[in-house]
């Protein structure tokens, strides 16, 4: 079932100068229950402006946002009365987005006490919030500050599932974390999702964890999602330029799996304010001909994966050769895999 239907969304800034910051450039996606799309690109591409657009917290400049085929935007948000607790968000920052004069307890009950639940049901749904997320029932009365990082995000997830939402927005959840709390919480996120049905919109610019959660992925360059497809799919063989040199980005740290990649990216990203006319990472791109500077690219689509580039062909048999899902596969265990403490090495040895 088709849970958010996102339509051809544009969201343009003013600047005030008579120009505007092209944030979001006709990007269409939909989600279905239980779900997770991961909106994958660097710094500026647009995927936080895309994540407010569907919370209906900011007004689109163009397109529409379907939540169960009834827009978004306007009164209906995700704090509006029919939607309370149907929608929630998880952010970056666990400690910014609690607030550190209140018990976490309390911050978890937040959108029970939105929905009108009474005091002995709000206790119930933190109770079993917080045994969901391995909190501890002894640190409900703890203020966010004599909590870990990672024990302030689960308290953020435990709010954003107290109220068993249909859609979770999450907004690099595990950025901020050390990697051992970064695997514990994907795990949890992961485990969630199986137990409770929600749909996730996960926002990302780390690939790694990307590949262990999504079903389906979006990669965003300049406000426009240049390729689209199921998650295992994409990771073996991407078809764009752009996808190719994100994850090829991700693999060059390590030596051992480095591989001379067939497409290297260079160059400067182009202003969101002044988008060249044809495709936009054509100043960056090895493969670009002509036509990639006079035209944008249309759309290939085959069945549950779509591309924006003129060269895709070329893209999909240069990177036959390249496993990238192997690759990826032994590099992320090695990214989320914690190094074990000098007690267990004693204890191993
Ligand atoms: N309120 C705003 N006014 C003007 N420009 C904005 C506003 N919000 C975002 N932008 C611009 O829109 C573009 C997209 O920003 P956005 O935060 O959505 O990207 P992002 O991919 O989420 O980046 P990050 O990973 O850094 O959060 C950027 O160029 C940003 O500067």
């Amino acid at each position: 079932m088709t849970l958010l239907d996102v339509k051809n969304l544009v969201q343009h800034f003013p600047t005030g100068r008579g120009k505007a910051v092209q944030a979001v450039n006709g990007v269409d996606f939909t989600v279905d229950a239980g779900e997770t799309l991961a909106l994958v690109g660097e710094s500026g591409s647009g995927k936080t402006t895309i994540g407010r657009c569907v919370l209906g917290l900011i007004q689109p400049t163009g397109g529409s946002i379907l939540f169960h085929g009834e827009p978004m935007g306007g009164r209906r948000t995700l704090r509006s009365p029919e939607l309370r607790g149907r929608m929630q968000l998880v952010f970056q920052e666990p400690a910014e987005s609690l607030d550190p004069r209140i018990v976490v307890g309390r911050t978890i009950g937040e959108p029970m006490a939105a929905l009108g639940a009474s005091r002995a049901d709000r206790e119930k749904a933190v109770r079993l919030a917080a045994q969901r997320v391995g909190l501890p029932e002894r640190l409900l009365g703890s203020y966010p500050a004599e909590l870990s990082m990672g024990l302030q995000q689960r308290v953020g997830i435990a709010r954003a599932v107290v109220s068993r939402p249909e859609l979770i927005v999450l907004d690099e959840p595990t950025s901020a974390l050390d990697p051992s709390a970064r695997a514990e919480i994907i795990d949890l996120l992961i485990r969630l999702q199986k137990e409770l049905g929600t749909a996730y919109l996960f926002i990302s610019h780390d690939l790694s964890t990307v590949r262990y959660l999504s079903h389906r992925v979006a990669v965003l360059y300049l406000g426009s999602i240049v390729e689209q497809g199921p998650s295992a799919e994409l990771f073996a063989a991407p078809r764009h330029p752009y996808s190719v040199g994100l994850l090829a980005s991700v693999l060059l740290p390590n030596p051992e799996l480095r591989r001379e990649s067939t497409i290297r990216l260079e160059g400067e990203i182009p202003s969101p304010i002044d988008l060249p006319p044809g495709c936009p990472l054509e100043g960056r791109c090895p493969l670009a001909i002509a036509r990639c500077r006079e035209m944008p690219p249309v759309e290939t689509v085959s069945p549950g994966h779509t591309v924006r580039c003129w060269r895709h062909a070329d893209v999909a048999q240069m990177e036959q050769a390249v496993d990238y899902f192997e690759r990826f596969q032994i590099e992320a265990e090695r990214i989320l895999t914690p190094a074990p403490s000098k007690q267990e090495e004693q204890w191993a040895n």
